[in-house]
């Protein structure tokens, strides 16, 4: 992989670009609209982008005089393209190519072809695991790559769902609210590289990798209409707590990193349920989890996991290298896989499982049921890169025709 120019060539038959872009999982959360069409928050939020080895979205998008029409396959299957989101991105992005053709000789008859986007994702697509980020930045990114436009697209990317505007940078990423009526000042700004904290480690934990009941867009709509809490929560809590987040990472202050990222999650969850009727995310094993995230700490009297939801049950674990065998093994003794998850693929992305003892005072402190099989599978991982641009045409989803290459 590499960042610079993809696999152009000029546009007398097809040009093609492929990109991957990354997951991230927000601190501060993204939850609720001050305007729809443009993706305006009514909050700040701070995410982590994670590391694309374990976590992606590839895209590849072409363009050529012979296609008829856009069209658009993701996962497999063709979608459609009238889809307003996506219409939104590929409009914006021909808008601005528009603006900067006289000074893009390289632009020549671009404009006029029509696109192929084929995208798939290396995880479960709309279960609560920022498959829409991940999916957005990659489209943004790419199609930004095959128009010759250079500089922030995070505003595009914003507008196909609001959170992948911080999947257009690597490492700990802001989304500023911004003030202006056309939302070109709500973009996403990277506040620390992805090594600036190497032991930072990042446990995804798959309880439910099935489709969400209630949609993010769909949710946090209601959530604005009918809550309190949000504007309560928008006002008067996010803003000094992102300063507070920002700190905490720039000083890779754990505690207090831990102790905001915990609060942040269960307030966003408490605007679910002051939402009318209430939206219910977490499920028995994520309170569990929550549980479980407690009273380890409060054996050890420090911060040494933190937990973060989504829209959905799944859990990503904040923690750091030195407790990860500690941590695994408990998600191990309290959540043991069954033959249904096995025991090879419970841990990913982990080369060598390291095992911990746990002493009879940590899990008497824990005090829980064990709760076989309603983990499915943990995803290890850290702090990760920006979308990347591939430029080995083996790695592309359209063959020379721009057409979805068969499965082999
Ligand atoms: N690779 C992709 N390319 C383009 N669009 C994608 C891609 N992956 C997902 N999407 C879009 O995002 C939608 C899923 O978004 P949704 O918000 O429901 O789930 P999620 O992003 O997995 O969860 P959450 O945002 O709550 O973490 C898909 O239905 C599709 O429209
Ligand atoms: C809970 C969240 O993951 C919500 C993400 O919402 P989306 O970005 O998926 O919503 P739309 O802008 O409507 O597409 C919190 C976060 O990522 O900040």
């Amino acid at each position: 992989m590499e960042n610079g120019r993809a696999n152009m060539k000029p546009v007398t038959g097809t040009s093609q670009v492929t990109c991957t872009a990354p997951v991230n999982i927000a601190v501060i959360k993204y939850w609720g609209k001050r305007d729809e069409r443009l993706v305006l928050p009514i909050n700040p939020s701070l995410s982590v982008t994670l590391s694309q080895d374990q976590l992606c979205a590839r895209t590849t998008v072409a363009a050529s005089l012979d296609f008829k029409k856009d069209r658009i396959w993701l996962n497999g299957q063709e979608q459609s393209i009238d889809a307003p989101r996506l219409q939104k991105c590929l409009g914006e992005i021909r808008r601005l190519a528009r603006k900067r053709k006289h000074e893009e000789e390289r632009m020549g008859d671009l404009l006029g072809c029509c696109v192929h986007i084929c995208s798939e994702n290396n995880f479960p697509t709309a279960a609560g695991l920022a498959s829409s980020a991940a999916g957005y930045a990659c489209l943004v990114q790419s199609l930004a790559k095959l128009f010759h436009i250079d500089g922030d697209v995070s505003h595009i990317a914003r507008q196909g769902s609001g959170s992948a505007c911080r999947s257009m940078y690597g490492g700990f990423v802001e989304w500023t609210m911004g003030k202006m009526e056309d939302g070109s000042d709500s973009i996403a700004k990277q506040i620390a590289p992805a090594d600036h904290w190497p032991e930072l480690r990042v446990l995804v934990v798959v309880v439910n990798a099935g489709k969400k009941a209630v949609g993010s867009t769909e949710g946090m709509q209601t959530t604005v209409k009918t809550s309190a809490l949000i504007k309560y929560r928008a006002e008067h809590v996010v803003p000094s707590r992102q300063e507070e987040m920002r700190q905490a990472v720039l000083e890779r202050d754990f505690q207090t990193f831990g102790e905001i990222t915990m609060k942040d999650s269960n307030q966003f969850h408490a605007t679910c349920l002051d939402t009318y009727p209430p939206i219910f995310y977490l499920n028995e094993t994520s309170k569990h989890i929550i549980h479980l995230v407690h009273r380890y700490n409060q054996h050890h009297g420090k911060i040494r996991a933190a937990y973060t939801f989504d829209a959905g049950p799944n859990a990503v674990l904040y923690l750091l290298q030195e407790d990860l065998p500690e941590v695994l093994a408990l998600f191990h003794h309290f959540f043991p896989a069954t033959t249904n998850n096995s025991e090879r693929q419970f841990v990913r992305g982990l080369p060598d499982v390291q095992r911990k003892e746990l002493s009879a005072d940590l899990l008497d402190s824990v005090g829980l049921e064990p709760s076989p099989g309603s983990v499915q599978y943990i995803i290890h991982t850290k702090a990760g890169e920006d979308p990347q641009v591939l430029t080995d045409p083996q790695q592309a989803l359209l063959d020379e025709n721009g057409l979805p290459k068969k499965q082999t």
